[in-house]
């Protein structure tokens, strides 16, 4: 990228800048991808977001001038908040309990196949002659966002969000499609229920308050809504989806893919191929640890793989601080130590990309209920981009002042988030999300509990199952 540096030879207060911007766009677009999707529907939020992430790219491929590439990552940064906010709500709304965790963890499949052709583009172009050499990386981002730009044009409706707002023969007639299933199905019907019960539910308890959001809306109201996720019976959920993304970020994910080389230079690693080649082997170990958490998710659950992968990350990290400690001025002479901080290296980002990689993608979609997910989720994706800010921001300060200590940071990060774990974190494997929201009833909720118990009467729900049940057993 010699053309790039000497075309723009930005200062490192630039530098930072120019990656601010997407973390901030990011912020903002999933804030108000939150306000809008009620509104609209998924499919046309995202094929909107997707539009927008199109002409950011196009402005960064296409830049003449600093400001264009300033400009197309603040835009860019909006389209890629708003879709990491709507994909993870789209797909927990559509997929069926039992594979549900799975289809959610291929947005992490997504996000870090993205992180590795990014970062091995950018390596294998990084010695072409002129602009291309920079233009090629920035340009490729433009497929995958037009692909998924027509692929938004044939995406089924939600059924959740159609009940929501009172289209229940789509919703049934969508519902069959997905699960392959006729209208007339009990399966249908039953699940189907469940939603309306829901839907009900929520038109009781808010008295049209929140469904509002769907037809229209002002400000205040609008703030209210927000507002409520901090009300008692929402509070527990709304700390797990911000907490969630809390501890995705400071496990220090982030911090070794921005800094990986300056990480690796820092224990003994020289010359620009080997610490490049060490960093990306970061993306791959994380790309190859998504698979068993696909496969398994649904069957291990989500407690336990989270328990396993922060207590394995805050024992890789406190061995590479004490390393650190002990050999930063020696590591040339010392070749072992320095391979095992390598391996350490290894061993956290594989345990991270087991864990809080995929499952920070996975639990917030799930423990909101349908009044409250788009805003949850979007409070969540907001909580994520503003904590990969965060470490932007302050690594580099951070590792400037003390390698080791930096690593230290990150250790207690991990270790609160094994506590928070096991003490905060419901399993909501193998439950429907309408189930899940049951799990969740505080004392505040006794009433709301029911008011559902008397709607699922009204609805029919519970004849529904027991003629399920006795046919099953017949
Ligand atoms: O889950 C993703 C993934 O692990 C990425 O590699 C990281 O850059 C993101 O910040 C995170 O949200």
């Amino acid at each position: 990228m010699k053309d790039f540096v000497a075309r723009w030879p930005i200062t490192a207060l630039q530098k930072g800048a120019m990656t601010a911007v997407l973390e901030l766009g990011a912020l903002m677009g999933a804030l108000i991808a939150g306000v809008f999707t009620d509104r609209y529907s998924r499919g046309s939020s995202m094929f909107v977001a997707c539009l927008v992430f199109c002409i950011g790219s196009a402005f960064q491929c296409g830049a003449t001038r600093l400001g264009h590439l300033f400009l197309g990552r603040a835009i860019g940064g909006v389209g890629v908040g708003a879709l990491s906010m709507l994909s993870p709500l789209y797909m927990a709304e559509i997929s069926p309990p039992e594979v549900r965790g799975s289809l959610l963890a291929l947005e992490q499949f997504s996000i870090v196949l993205g992180v590795v052709l990014g970062f091995w583009l950018g390596f294998f172009t990084r010695e072409f002659e002129g602009t291309a050499s920079w233009r090629i990386p920035l340009g490729f981002q433009i497929i995958p966002g037009i692909i998924l730009l027509f692929g938004c044009l044939i995406l089924p409706p939600s059924p959740r969000l159609l009940v929501l707002q009172g289209r229940i023969g789509n919703a049934r007639s969508v519902l069959a499609k997905l699960r392959s299933r006729t209208q007339s199905d009990p399966l249908i019907h039953l699940e189907l229920l469940e939603m309306r019960v829901e839907a009900v539910t929520i038109q009781r308890t808010f008295g049209g308050e929140m469904t509002s959001s769907v037809k229209g809306s002002n400000i205040y109201r609008e703030l209210r809504t927000w507002g409520t996720l901090f009300e008692d019976r929402y509070r527990d959920r709304t700390w797990i989806g911000i907490l969630m993304m809390v501890f995705q970020q400071w496990s220090g994910i982030n911090a070794l893919l921005y800094y990986g080389p300056t990480l690796v230079g820092s224990i003994g690693f020289t010359g620009d191929t080997t610490t490049l080649l060490v960093s990306g082997g970061i993306g791959i170990v994380q790309f190859f640890a998504v698979f068993p958490t696909i496969s398994f998710i649904d069957q291990w659950g989500r407690k336990p793989l989270l328990k396993g992968g922060s207590i394995i990350m805050a024992c890789s990290h406190s061995l590479i601080s004490a390393l650190v400690l002990m050999f930063h001025d020696s590591w040339s002479q010392n070749p072992i130590p320095t391979w095992m901080a390598v391996g350490c290296i290894y061993v956290f980002t594989a345990a991270y990309g087991l864990s809080f990689g995929p499952i920070g993608w996975v639990l917030p979609s799930e423990v909101f209920p349908l009044s409250m997910r788009s805003r949850g989720v979007a409070l969540s994706t907001a909580s994520n981009w503003l904590n990969n800010f965060l470490i932007g921001l302050i690594t580099p300060v951070a590792f400037e002042y003390s390698p080791a200590g930096t690593f230290l940071i990150f250790a207690a990060a991990c270790f609160t988030a094994y506590l928070w774990a096991s003490w905060r974190v419901p399993e909501t494997a193998n439950v429907s999300l309408e189930e899940v929201d049951s799990m969740f009833k505080s004392s505040a909720g006794r009433d709301e509990l029911a008011l559902r118990r008397q709607i699922e009467e009204d609805l029919g729900l519970n004849d529904l199952v027991r003629s399920l049940g006795s046919s099953t057993w017949s």
